[in-house]
């Protein structure tokens, strides 16, 4: 606690510095006096500052030569982000060394490192060469009936690089540095899971993600999230292409990259698929109150925060880890290193009739940790990690240009059938080679269910909606200030529908208004926080915001106006959008999501998903059930019982403590601490007046808190920390607007159409359909530019 307050006060004094130099008021810490008090720790990531005095250095407890006892007594301190340390008194580094002598130690371990490096780089170099040894074996081929690469590798077969190879190859040689050097120093299990690992010294340093350049004043948030913190080394906070962050220290078993896969018991988890098999069966269970909407704005949402991606081999290539046809898994040098199959038993309910033995599954890829140094495997999130609709808008600039009209300051939209659809792409292998229609979209995935392209579609037509608006009032803006400011606002519609619509229902209204995610109306709430990192966490995007595969139905229900319904099978339209191409699809679909339900929370997934997840032309597809569990071991969650623990729940020791699902648990599993998050959180009961159950719950509010609270344009935020703050009037217009609302500014034909007040429910009587000509937009009258 003292060790916070130290930071604090610190990160204050510095901040204070800086504005005073920026010439903005230090107004942060009332900001941060505001903030609820949120009751949860996550791992620490001290700071560049180490906090120590002159003549102490901070290092790594492994560093300090000193006895344990004194070494307990030291104060804390940070040696680079996400690494924990000591301040080791120099003078005492070794007491009866002489300075020459010091700086032979140092010299020594400087060697070790370098050593490390060098064999590590050998050791990547060597698995290239094996891939192309291998080639033909390890590579998917690019042929349509080729299965499950063109989701398992967003983006489709042909996908660039997001790193450079030279960048890749000090990522991964750096992984594989790290094991040999904490193989060769015998660090602890403890140690390397706590990413207690030396820094790289500067002398062979290569690169890391580097701090950028940035303008602290600046009113509008930057595309790929850098600067949203723009204190000097945290100005890459948050940009896409930073890795995840932990709630909890990784489990990976040899402290730096191998996956969990091994029991407390010593021997092997339960296979993926066995798991998914036992716990996940299908069942028709239609939520009573919740719509597709609902669903489809969580996964959304999700794609707002999370992108991780699979390894690709050298090429940019897929990679694959079975046998052809799927009967085993590759094995010894065929196999590539960053190959982790799901393996299906012979007695498979469904799989065993194809003969089909091995789901593939690639792990995903690495980044820099925050600075050069060894460490742990972190995966890399390719989206920012903010809520600013990156999904509309791309989280890197030449996706945005890609997507920008550059006139009126609208984005690119295209009418293939009379009306405004989104643009279609140039990337015609990222959906289906039979699919009429392809799009483009802040987010790679778009094309991935029709749902969501809607989704993609509706905020697409919001901000070419504001921007026209934004024209009227103010003729005299620019193509850059119409889109700027229509961004800004779409992203505060966004933000408001989320925090006020959809949280409060996802969980629970009592909780949100406690912890403070809901806002007040026509205030300010300045709850930003500079010293809050504004990273997803690895449990949030690899385990608990999947919930949403739960309510995942596995048909759509289309109703029109003068034909019977229609249900279209999800597994028939994965990456298929051609059905945005009949007649007045936009307001037919966005009218039957919000009638029909989605499925219930629970531990019954369609098999749309766990029998025939991008199945293609193929009788069968893969199971997202089994993957979401074999990622959760990729990442190297920790088990289900520890995020009890965390979430204040409670160890369990007995599976009997858990009632029904204590004895589904058991089936599969050998004991509690076995337990993958993901299946242990889906299958909790949901708690009052949430969808989800506690664990993922506790999780989801740690990773929403961080939305809010470390973004600094949140749209609350006032003119104190946010330079693209709203005036008081048009916050309350902002406030006042709800997805309904949006919903009924886009619809083709608002004459006609009828929308529930409560867009995320179904019609009933407390949630009577309106006509559209009921709701309100927001009157971009107050956005007027006066003297023009
Ligand atoms: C509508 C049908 C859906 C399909 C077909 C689908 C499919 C997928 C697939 C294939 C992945 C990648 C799995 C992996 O390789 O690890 C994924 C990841 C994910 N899904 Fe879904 N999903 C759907 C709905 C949802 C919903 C409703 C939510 C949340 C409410 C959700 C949340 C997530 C999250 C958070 C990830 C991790 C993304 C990442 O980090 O890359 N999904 N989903
Ligand atoms: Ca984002």
């Amino acid at each position: 606690m003292a060790r916070e307050v130290l930071l604090l006060s610190l990160y204050l004094a510095v901040l204070c510095t800086w504005v005073n130099f920026g010439n903005v008021q230090c107004k942060l810490s009332i900001a941060r006096s505001e903030i609820p008090n949120l009751n949860y720790t996550v791992v620490q990531h001290p700071e560049e500052d180490d906090g120590c005095e002159q003549n102490e250095v901070c290092m790594a407890s492994v560093e300090c030569t000193l006895d344990a006892e004194v070494k307990a007594n030291l104060k804390p301190c940070s040696t680079v982000p996400s690494v924990d340390g000591i301040c080791c008194p120099s003078s005492k580094l070794n007491v009866t060394s002489s300075h020459h002598q010091k700086r032979s130690i140092q010299h020594a371990a400087d060697r070790l490192i370098q050593n490390a490096i060098h064999e590590g780089r050998r050791e990547y170099d060597e698995k290239l060469r094996l891939e192309d040894e291998y080639r033909e074996l390890m590579t998917a081929k690019d042929k349509p009936e080729d299965m499950f690469h063109r989701m398992l590798l967003p983006g489709g077969l042909k996908t660039k690089h997001v790193l450079d190879p030279q960048e890749e190859a000090d990522v991964y040689g750096h992984v594989f540095a790290s094991r040999k050097y904490a193989d060769s120093t015998n660090m602890t299990l403890e140690d390397r899971q706590r990413d207690r690992f030396p820094r790289v010294p500067r002398a062979i340093q290569k690169r890391c993600l580097p701090p950028v350049p940035c303008n602290p004043h600046r009113r509008y948030r930057t595309i790929n999230g850098s600067c949203n913190n723009p204190l000097p080394d945290r100005t890459s906070w948050g940009m896409a292409g930073y890795p995840f962050d932990r709630v909890l220290y990784p489990a990976y078993e040899d402290g730096v990259w191998a996956p969990r896969i091994h029991s407390v018991t010593g021997n092997l988890l339960p296979s993926a698929r066995v798991i998914s098999v036992a716990l996940f069966p299908d069942a028709y269970r239609p939520d009573p109150r919740l719509n597709i909407l609902f669903m489809q704005m969580g996964q959304f949402v999700s794609h707002d925060f999370t992108l991780s991606r699979s390894f690709t081999t050298k090429h940019g290539r897929p990679i694959e880890c079975c046998t052809h046809n799927c009967t085993a898994p590759l094995f010894g040098p065929r196999r590539h290193f960053a190959c982790f199959p799901i393996e299906v038993p012979p007695n498979d309910p469904f799989y065993s009739r194809f003969g089909v033995r091995c789901l593939n599954l690639v792990r995903i890829r690495l980044a820099h940790g925050p600075k050069c140094h060894l460490g742990y495997a972190k995966q890399a999130d390719l989206v920012t990690h903010f809520l600013d609709a990156s999904t509309v808008y791309g989280s890197t600039d030449d996706v945005a240009a890609e997507l920008r009209a550059f006139h009126q300051g609208r984005l690119r939209d295209s009418f293939p059938n009379g009306i405004e659809l989104l643009p279609f792409t140039r990337h015609r292998e990222r959906c289906v080679p039979w699919a009429r229609v392809c799009y483009e979209a802040g987010d790679i995935r778009v094309n991935q269910l029709l749902a969501l392209t809607m989704v993609h579609t509706l905020f697409m037509r919001e901000h070419n909606r504001l921007a026209s608006g934004l024209s009227q009032v103010n003729p005299h803006w620019d193509d850059e200030r119409l889109y700027q400011e229509a961004r800004r606002i779409l992203i505060a519609e966004y933000q408001n529908v989320i925090f006020n619509e959809f949280l409060p229902i996802l969980l629970g209204r009592e909780r949100v208004q406690q912890l403070g995610l809901v806002d007040p109306f026509d205030t300010y709430t300045n709850y930003y926080d500079p010293n809050l990192r504004p990273m997803t966490f690895a449990e949030v995007a690899a385990a608990a915001h999947r919930y949403g595969h739960s309510l995942v139905e596995g048909f759509f229900r289309l109703l029109f106006r003068d034909e019977p319904p229609k249900d279209v099978f999800i597994k028939d339209i994965f990456n298929d959008p051609s059905l945005t191409l009949i007649p007045n699809s936009f307001d037919i679909m966005m009218f039957s999501f919000g009638q029909q339900p989605m499925e219930q929370m629970d531990h019954f997934i369609t098999t749309g998903l766990t029998r025939f997840l991008f199945k293609e032309r193929k009788p069968f597809g893969s199971d997202l059930a089994s993957i979401n569990i074999q990622r959760g071991r990729d990442f190297a969650l920790r088990p289900y019982n520890d995020y009890r623990e965390w979430a204040g729940l409670g160890r369990i020791t007995d599976f009997s403590q858990l009632g029904e699902m204590g004895a589904l648990l058991a089936r599969v599993y050998e004991s509690p601490d076995d337990v993958d998050l993901w299946p242990g959180g889906v299958l909790e009961s949901p708690t009052d007046g949430a969808v989800i159950g506690p664990t993922f719950a506790a999780l989801l509010t740690a990773g929403y808190t961080r939305y809010k609270h470390a973004d600094r344009y949140y749209f609350t935020n006032g003119p104190e920390v946010n330079p693209g703050a709203f005036t008081l009037q048009q916050l309350g217009e902002i406030r006042r607007t709800t997805l309904a609302g949006i919903i009924c500014a886009n619809v083709d034909h608002k004459e006609d159409f009828y929308q529930a007040p409560e867009a995320f429910m179904q019609s009933s009587k407390d949630n009577v359909p309106v006509p559209c000509t009921n709701y309100r937009t927001v009157n971009l009258g107050l956005w007027r530019e006066e003297g023009f």
